[in-house]
C-alpha cells in the first residue's frame, strides 16, 4: 500500500531533498528533518543507501523533475511541415507530497507541459529535454506509475457509475487481485470521492441525463484513483463545475497529497478557497516558466518585480491578469512576460528548484545501476479476460441503445415483410416468374449490404477518443479492441438476417426445399457480415463518418454495377472490371441465383403476354441469361469468406495506424 513520505507536504513542503545522511553534497537551503514527522528506520533512509535493495516508487512515492524541456508541434501550414515550439526550455521539479497548479493564459502551453510530464503527448508532438522520476528517465512505464485525468470527460455513457468502476478495474489492476477486493477497493473510492449515492445511476450520454459535470469529473478521478498511483496529472479538474464542487475535488486531492502522492492539476481561475489549497504553483506564459515555487511566495515574487496584487484581487486573477495579453497592447504585454520569465530565471526561485533538479538528476547518474520496480510482482489481465470485459462494456452499450438495436430489429422485420409481400407466392415456373425471384435476390442481397454497411460506420469515429485515451494508457493492444468491437456486434449481425431471410423468404415463395432455404439464409448472414467488415474497414479508416460516407457511396456504385443483374460478367468495361473481385453483391447473387435454380426444369414458355421476354425453360438457362455458372458456388461462397477477412485485417491496420499517430 501507499505509504507518506518522510517530508510532510505542507503549504511549507520545500522543493528540496532530505540531506542524504552518507554525508552528500551539504547545502544551507536543506530543511532541518525535525520540521517533519518523525521518520522510521527505513524512512531515514537516502535513496543512494536504499538503492542497495529494491526501491519502489508506489510505495515511497515520487520526485520529478524536468530540465531543459522544449515541445514542437509539428503541424503543416499551406502544406508545409512545420514545427511549432510550444515550450521553450523548462526546468522544474515536484516532490512527493505536492499538490501543485499550473495556471496561466489561454494558450499559454499548461496542457502541453502537462503531457509531456506524463508522458501523454500526441504523435505530433515532439519533446526534447529530460525528465525524470526519482532518477529514472520517464518512459512507457509511466501508464503503470502515473494517473492522467484528461480535460474531458470520456466514457461510455450507457453505463452506471458502478459498472464502469468494476470494468476499469478487471482492466486496469492486477489479476491476483480477486473480485471480493476489487469491489472493496471500487466501494471505498466511491465513498471517498462521494459518489456512492450515484452508484447506480446512468452516467449520461447521447442526450441522456446522466451525472452531474461534477460528478463526471469526480467519477474521472476515481477511475485513475483504481490502481493507486502515486503520481498523478490532471488537466483542468475544475472547469465547468461549480465553486462548491469544484472545492470538493480539490480538497480530496489536497488530502491525498498530504498522504504521500505528487499531484499536478492545471487550473483556470481558481477560487481564493480552492488556489490556498495548492502547495506549489507553475506559471506559465508562452511556453516559459514565469515562476515556480511555493504558491505562498509567489506574490513576494510579483511584489519584487513592481507588481503587486489590490487587496480586492484574488492573487490567482491577479498571475493570470499579469500574464496574459492585452488585447491593443500585445507589445506591451508580450515584454511584460518576457521580463517576468527572465527575472524567474535568475532568481532564487529557480536556484531552489534547479538544487532539486540537480539532485535528482545525479542520484539517477550515480545510483546506476539501481532496482527500479513500480510494482513488485503486478500480473497484467490475461488477454481474454480484458477481450472479455471490453466486449462485455461494448455489448451493454449496444443494447443499452435502442437506436442500435430494437429499432434496428424492428426496422429490418418491417423491410423484410415490404421485400416478402412485393414479391408474394413468385412462380417459379413462368417467364414472369423468373424475374420476380431474380428481382427478389437483389433485394435480399442489397438490403443485407448496405443496410449493415452504413450502420457500423459510425462504429470507430465515435469511439476512437476513448480508445485512444484507455490505448495510450497501458489498458490493453488495439488488436483487443477491435476484437472486442466486432464480438459485440456478432449477435446483431447473425439475428437481423436470420430474421430478414425467414419473413421475406416464405412470404416471397422462395424455393421451398429446407436445402434452399438454409443455404439462402447462410449465404444472407455471410453478405451482412462481409458487408458489415466493409463498412468497418471505412469507419476505421477515415476519421469521421462524413469523410467515409463520401467514399463508401462510390464505392457502393461499383459494387452494385458489378453484382451481376446488370451488366454480364463478362462484359463489364476493362476500366472497373477489378471491381467484380471486390463485389460481394456479386457472388452473393450469383451463390443464391445458384441455389435457386439448381435443377428446376419444365419452365412454360407461355410469353403471349409480353413478348419482349425471352424463353427460359430451365434453371441453366436463367444463370446462363445472367453469365452464372453452377460450378462457382463453392467458389463464391470461399471468395466471401475471404472478403470477410481481408476487410477486418485492412480494418485492423488502420486502426493500429490511428493508434500510431496518436
Ligand atoms: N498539435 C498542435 N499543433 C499546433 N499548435 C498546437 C498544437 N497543440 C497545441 N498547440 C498550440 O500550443 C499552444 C499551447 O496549447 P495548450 O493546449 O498547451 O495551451 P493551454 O495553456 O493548456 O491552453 P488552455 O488553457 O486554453 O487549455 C496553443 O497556442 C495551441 O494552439
Amino acid at each position: 500500500m501507499f505509504k507518506p513520505r518522510n517530508f510532510g507536504p505542507s503549504e511549507n513542503t520545500p522543493l528540496l531533498p532530505l540531506q542524504p545522511s552518507n554525508g552528500g553534497s551539504s547545502t544551507n537551503n536543506y530543511e532541518n528533518p525535525s520540521d517533519f514527522e518523525p521518520l522510521d528506520a527505513s524512512q531515514s533512509l537516502t535513496k543512494k543507501t536504499r538503492s542497495y535493495s529494491k526501491w519502489s516508487p508506489m510505495e515511497e512515492g515520487v520526485t520529478l523533475a524536468w530540465s531543459d524541456l522544449t515541445v514542437h508541434a509539428r503541424t503543416k501550414i499551406k502544406g508545409k511541415l512545420i514545427y511549432k515550439r510550444i515550450i521553450n526550455s523548462v526546468t522544474g521539479a515536484l516532490k512527493s507530497g505536492s499538490l501543485a497548479a499550473i495556471m496561466g493564459a489561454s494558450g499559454a502551453g499548461k496542457s502541453t507541459l502537462m503531457a509531456a510530464l506524463g508522458y501523454r503527448q500526441t504523435g505530433e508532438m515532439q519533446v526534447d529535454g529530460d525528465i525524470v522520476i526519482n532518477g529514472r528517465p520517464i518512459g512507457s512505464y509511466m501508464k503503470h506509475l502515473s494517473g492522467y485525468m484528461p480535460q474531458e470527460d470520456l466514457f461510455v455513457g450507457s453505463l452506471t457509475v458502478l459498472e464502469h468502476m468494476n470494468i476499469m478495474a478487471h482492466l486496469k489492476l492486477d489479476r491476483l487481485i480477486s473480485s471480493q477486493e476489487k469491489s472493496l477497493k471500487i466501494k471505498t473510492i466511491l465513498n471517498q470521492l462521494g459518489l456512492r449515492r450515484c452508484a447506480n445511476t446512468c452516467i449520461g450520454a447521447r442526450g441522456h441525463k446522466g451525472l452531474s459535470g461534477g460528478e463526471k469529473k469526480r467519477l474521472a478521478f476515481a477511475t485513475e484513483l483504481l490502481n493507486d498511483p502515486p503520481i498523478l496529472f490532471c488537466d483542468e479538474p475544475t472547469t465547468g463545475l461549480d465553486s462548491y464542487s469544484a472545492q470538493k475535488i480539490v480538497s480530496i486531492m489536497s488530502r491525498m497529497s498530504t498522504n504521500g502522492k505528487t499531484i499536478l492539476c492545471t487550473i483556470h481561475q481558481p477560487s481564493s478557497a480552492i488556489f490556498g489549497m495548492f502547495t506549489q504553483l507553475i506559471l506559465v506564459a508562452d511556453g516559459r516558466i514565469a515562476y515556480m515555487g511555493r504558491r505562498a511566495t509567489a506574490i513576494e515574487f510579483f511584489e519584487d518585480l513592481g507588481y503587486v496584487c489590490p487587496s480586492s484581487y484574488s492573487p490567482a486573477d491577479f498571475f493570470i491578469k499579469t500574464l496574459s495579453t492585452t488585447v491593443g497592447h500585445e507589445n506591451n504585454s508580450r515584454m511584460t512576460v518576457k521580463k517576468i520569465c527572465d527575472h524567474y530565471t535568475v532568481s532564487d526561485y529557480a536556484k531552489e528548484v534547479d538544487v532539486v533538479v540537480q539532485y535528482e538528476f545525479h542520484m539517477g547518474r550515480a545510483e546506476q545501476p539501481r532496482a527500479f520496480e513500480m510494482r513488485q510482482n503486478f500480473k497484467s489481465p490475461f488477454w481474454l479476460h480484458t477481450l472479455y470485459w471490453l466486449t462485455y462494456r461494448a455489448f451493454k452499450d449496444s443494447i443499452r441503445n435502442p437506436s442500435v438495436q430494437t429499432l434496428r430489429i424492428l426496422q429490418r422485420m418491417g423491410i423484410a415483410l415490404i421485400v416478402g409481400l412485393s414479391f408474394y407466392s413468385t412462380n417459379f415456373f413462368t417467364q414472369k416468374g423468373i424475374q420476380a425471384v431474380q428481382g427478389a435476390i437483389f433485394m435480399f442481397v442489397c438490403e443485407n449490404t448496405f443496410n449493415p454497411m452504413y450502420s457500423v460506420l459510425a462504429e470507430f469515429p465515435e469511439n476512437i477518443p476513448l480508445f485512444v485515451r484507455e490505448f495510450r494508457s497501458g489498458l490493453y493492444h488495439p488488436a483487443t479492441y477491435y476484437v472486442s468491437r466486432i464480438l459485440a456486434l456478432l449477435p446483431g449481425f447473425l439475428i437481423e438476417p436470420l430474421l430478414f431471410a425467414s419473413i421475406a423468404y416464405w412470404i416471397a415463395g422462395l424455393r421451398s426445399t429446407s436445402y434452399a432455404f438454409l443455404m439462402t439464409t447462410l449465404i444472407t448472414v455471410l453478405t451482412t457480415n462481409v458487408s458489415c467488415a466493409c463498412g468497418i474497414m471505412f469507419s476505421c479508416a477515415f476519421e469521421s463518418v462524413p469523410i467515409a460516407m463520401a467514399y463508401l457511396v462510390p464505392f457502393d456504385y461499383l459494387l452494385m454495377v458489378t453484382s451481376g443483374l446488370f451488366v454480364k460478367r463478362g462484359t463489364i468495361p476493362v476500366i472497373i472490371g477489378w471491381s467484380r473481385y471486390l463485389s460481394w453483391m456479386m457472388y452473393s447473387t450469383e451463390s443464391i441465383s445458384i441455389i435457386q435454380w439448381q435443377s428446376i426444369r419444365n419452365i412454360s414458355c407461355d410469353i403471349q403476354d409480353d413478348d419482349s421476354l425471352p424463353c427460359l425453360s430451365d434453371g441453366t438457362s436463367v444463370l446462363d441469361q445472367y453469365a452464372f455458372s453452377e460450378d462457382n458456388l463453392a467458389c463464391d461462397i470461399w471468395n466471401m469468406f475471404f472478403l470477410l477477412i481481408g476487410f477486418h485485417l485492412l480494418g485492423y491496420v488502420f486502426l493500429w495506424w490511428k493508434t500510431k499517430r496518436a
